[in-house]
């Protein structure tokens, strides 16, 4: 365990530094090649685990500490320390020991190096590691409850994150941050052109796998798993039965209610999610554009995996369509556009403690752009479904509203699901959160 904690502890390290937790773990797997799955799974899930709560943990540590660390290698390991003694099943024991040795012996990456040369100072550093964590141990409930009278400490999202959420959502920020720190279920969606949702669902219990159908009825191809497990866990996943994509996002193919023969666009469609799934509802003649070449490639690999074929996939700048675009007008367009994607803070807890509240006009700018541009690319009575995974209104209401105003050929529709106010669709313990607006054009 000592070097499983040593390496989620720089991996958080990393992360509240400003890398993302997705290429930070990938970089971790590719220089670390001899971890075993059960490494990788334990660094993977202290890594979550400490950035799901990095608000309540790291105001506890400050609580436990007379004076700020220095080093800070060892304040992330005691913050991994902490996790473990609140979140984890490992007996506390094994968790204070581990970290006394991890935090004395050389470092996995060669920073801790001094500590080997110098064994009194190793010595002193696994004192206080020890007794940082039994005093958290011993006085565990005051703490607790001192950590929860701050609202960073009891929502583990940043100060300004909540004062937003409450300033937007008077009636139901609370539940929205409560939500964000549990853990997410796994969702599917069935590819209807090779089974269907009944008897993919009897595949899965033949593979002692459970699922049922999401309580909503948004879509007819979603079922959602009791428990999670890697893809390659789920059958005929090679060979294209199902997708894993959350019931929320599965609810943009049917909102744009594409028919067959239509010329769709979507516009920023990178790794294919949305556009797989109007293929498999679908005979469209699809664009799939994006600007980021990787993330290209991830959709072809998808479509391949799927036997989908779309019209063409442009690598190209959806705020530019005269670089790309032939001329002839789209009758729908998808336009899921690059935003905060706070309304996935579940899925990727790191989000919350990278993005900055200046983000969000950054984001609103190349929103903005985005839609304006793909509007002159829409034909005359066509739709376009604006979607973000947000759940701030500067990148939403506010954006649509903007938009409006600015474009009298443009009228708001109207959506027949109960859940969606006003477009936005707020996180639950079932789905994550989306925005959703269909703009015709008149
Ligand atoms: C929310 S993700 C799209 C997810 C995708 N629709 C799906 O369901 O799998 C936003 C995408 O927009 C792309 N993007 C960002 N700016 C863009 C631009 N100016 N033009 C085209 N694509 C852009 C990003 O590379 C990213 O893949």
């Amino acid at each position: 365990m000592i070097r499983t904690q040593r390496l989620a502890a720089t991996t958080v390290e990393r992360v509240v530094s400003g890398a993302s937790l997705t290429t930070v773990l990938q970089e971790t797997w590719r220089s670390h090649s001899g971890l075993s799955d059960q490494q990788r799974g334990a660094i993977q899930d202290l890594s979550y685990g400490v950035l799901r709560f990095y608000g309540q943990l790291d105001i506890l540590l400050g609580l436990l500490l007379n004076k700020p660390l220095k080093d800070q290698s060892l304040r992330y390991l005691l913050l991994v320390g902490l996790y473990q003694l609140q979140y984890s099943k490992t007996a506390p024991h094994v968790v204070v020991d581990s970290a006394v040795s991890a935090s004395c012996s050389p470092s996995i990456d060669g920073r801790n190096s001094r500590n080997m040369l110098d064994p009194r100072h190793a010595k002193s550093i696994g004192g206080l590691v020890n007794a940082i964590l039994r005093n958290f141990l011993r006085k565990r409930p005051a703490l607790l409850e001192k950590t929860a009278a701050t609202e960073v400490g009891r929502y583990s999202h940043p100060q300004w994150w909540i004062d937003k959420l409450r300033a937007q959502y008077p009636s139901r920020y609370q539940a929205v941050l409560e939500t964000a720190n549990i853990r997410p279920p796994m969702a599917l969606r069935v590819n209807q052109r090779r089974t269907n949702v009944e008897a993919y669902q009897k595949l899965l219990h033949n593979a002692g796998l459970n699922a049922r159908r999401p309580e909503n009825e948004w879509t007819e191809e979603a079922l959602e798993l009791f428990h999670p497990v890697p893809v390659e866990k789920l059958p005929g996943f090679g060979q294209g039965l199902v997708s894993v994509q959350d019931v929320a996002a599965q609810m943009a193919a049917p909102l744009l209610c594409p028919q067959s023969g239509m010329r769709v666009l979507d516009a920023c469609a990178a790794p294919g999610g949305k556009s797989a799934h109007l293929l498999e509802l679908t005979d469209l003649e699809l664009t799939a554009v994006d600007n980021d070449g990787e993330r290209l490639e991830r959709l072809k690999q998808n479509f391949t995996r799927l036997g989908l074929k779309p019209y063409r996939i442009i690598h190209g700048d959806a705020t530019h369509p005269g670089e790309w675009w032939d001329g002839r007008p789209f009758d729908r367009i998808l336009a899921d556009a690059p935003c905060s994607a706070s309304g996935v803070v579940r899925r990727h807890p790191d989000i919350k403690w990278l993005r900055r509240e200046s983000d969000l006009a950054q984001f609103a700018e190349i929103q903005r752009k985005t839609l304006d541009a793909l509007w002159q690319t829409l034909v005359k009575g066509g739709k376009l479904l604006y979607v973000t995974c947000s759940i701030f209104a500067e990148e939403n209401g506010l954006q649509v509203e903007s938009f409006l105003n600015h474009h009298p050929d443009a009228r708001l529709l109207p959506f027949s699901v109960p859940e969606i106010v006003e477009g936005q669709l707020l996180p639950d313990l079932h789905h994550d959160g989306f925005f959703y607006a269909l703009l015709e054009k008149l």
